[in-house]
């Protein structure tokens, strides 16, 4: 039987080609789909059916997926690491540039002038005007980069290009990212220290309980005068009130950010995109192809690659016979299971375990079939939270 995937969104072509015709069905309705692709659509718990085994989210961030609720029911959740971090990344040289030129105020003015019909007469009136959109040069200002991940490292990269100066502050920076990152980039201790030596500050970290409303008025005040904040990161991780206070004291020179919201438009001092730093054809295709094939190795191997929830994990196929067993990280589950298989004389030939938080998942590679009544047995241990034969076992 074709296994169903769900679509919440419109997920580029190329990716879903990565789910054959003949062993998948993609629609964006089904009532039981074995697996759900989306991108920013928001999914709440309830409205994920029973039926589904994983989600995978063609994109980076995954605030709008319940997946501590998801890491309950055994479903894995997986993103796009990297996959959109160039799109993002060309987006906020567009916003250096235009936090830093007269470039959409001039752009406006111009427009004011379709009605002059003498060039030389439009020539000698812009000649004489342009001085109000008289900007300043990117090269050696200081850009400040929160949270130097897939796109944090390749922006600071790309404005130490520019010639300017680079502040980088990634509490939890993984040991590859930290390879990836050049030596130019300066160290902050903490984000205050970051906030007051910047000319530029972009924010690239994800939305978390520990992150949310993190600029804050404390370090808003703690910013140069004439300092501009990007935001194409989250909504969520400035607080809005204070912000607002910051640009309405002069306190902030300007915001540009992908979320608008009702307080922050129309305002002179804030530039605001629609959500758009993800929107490229290459972006698209990237992560579309990454979450289908994840979801897709997932179903029919068991194998986790960039989850967000669950311990990645890939093991070999030898036999045709694999069961996939989710289960609390708690001492002994993993050896009753084993046990009900060899009470069954069921011989194990490979098998991989590994946890991450509360989740333990193993892949157990068997030599014969397991019938339905050995798995019941399986799921009726106290711990266990999904059981699952995968492959032919005929
Ligand atoms: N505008 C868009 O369309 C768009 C597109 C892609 C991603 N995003 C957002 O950007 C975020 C980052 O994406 P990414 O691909 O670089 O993710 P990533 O996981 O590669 O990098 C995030 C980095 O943030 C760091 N971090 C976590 N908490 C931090 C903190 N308190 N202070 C500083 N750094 C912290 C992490 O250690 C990590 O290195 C995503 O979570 C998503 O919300 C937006
Ligand atoms: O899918 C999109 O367009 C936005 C994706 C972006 O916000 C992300 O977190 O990757």
């Amino acid at each position: 039987m074709a296994k169903q995937i769900l679509t919440l969104n419109q997920i580029s072509l190329k990716g879903l080609e990565r789910l054959p015709r003949d062993c998948y069905e993609v629609a964006s309705e089904f009532a039981h789909p074995h697996a759900i692709l989306l991108r920013s659509h928001k999914l709440k718990i309830e409205d994920i059916p029973a039926s589904v085994l994983a989600i995978g989210r063609a994109g980076a961030g995954t605030n709008n997926i319940p997946v501590a609720e998801c890491s309950k029911r055994g479903i894995p959740v997986f993103n796009s690491p990297g996959a959109n971090a160039n799109a993002v990344k060309e987006l906020v040289a567009a916003g250096l540039l235009l936090g830093s030129r007269g470039i959409i105020d001039g752009i406006q003015y111009v427009d004011t002038l379709a009605d002059m019909t003498d060039k030389a007469e439009m020539n000698k009136v812009l000649e004489a005007q342009k001085k109000q959109f008289k900007g300043s040069e990117l090269v050696g200002k200081t850009l400040g980069v929160v949270g130097l991940g897939a796109i944090g490292s390749l922006v600071a990269e790309m404005a130490l290009t520019l010639g300017m100066d680079v502040v980088g502050y990634d509490p939890a920076l993984s040991v590859e990212a930290a390879w990836r990152l050049s030596s130019q980039v300066r160290k902050a201790d903490n984000l205050s220290a970051l906030f007051a030596r910047c000319d530029y500050i972009t924010l690239h970290l994800p939305v978390l309980d520990a992150t949310r409303g993190l600029v804050n008025a404390e370090l808003l005040s703690a910013v140069r005068k004439g300092t501009c904040l990007l935001n194409f990161a989250r909504q969520e991780i400035v607080d809005e009130e204070a912000l607002v206070a910051a640009l309405d004291g002069d306190q902030l020179r300007q915001y540009i950010a992908d979320f608008p919201s009702p307080a922050l438009i129309g305002r002179d001092d804030v530039i605001l995109m629609p959500h758009i730093g993800a929107s490229t054809e290459e972006a698209e295709d990237n992560c579309a192809i990454m979450a289908a094939e994840q979801i897709r190795d997932f179903l029919e191997n068991g194998n986790i690659s960039n989850s967000v929830n669950f311990p990645n994990l890939t093991l070999e196929r030898v036999s045709g016979c694999r069961l996939s067993v989710t289960n609390e990280n708690v001492p002994k589950i993993l050896g009753s299971v084993l046990s009900i298989l060899a009470d069954e004389n069921i011989n194990v030939i490979d098998m991989l375990n590994k946890s991450r938080n509360e989740i333990a998942y193993n892949l157990i590679d068997i030599e014969s079939h397991a019938s339905e009544s050995v798995l019941d047995k399986m799921r009726a241990l106290d711990g266990v939270v999904n059981v699952r034969l995968i492959g032919d076992c005929a």
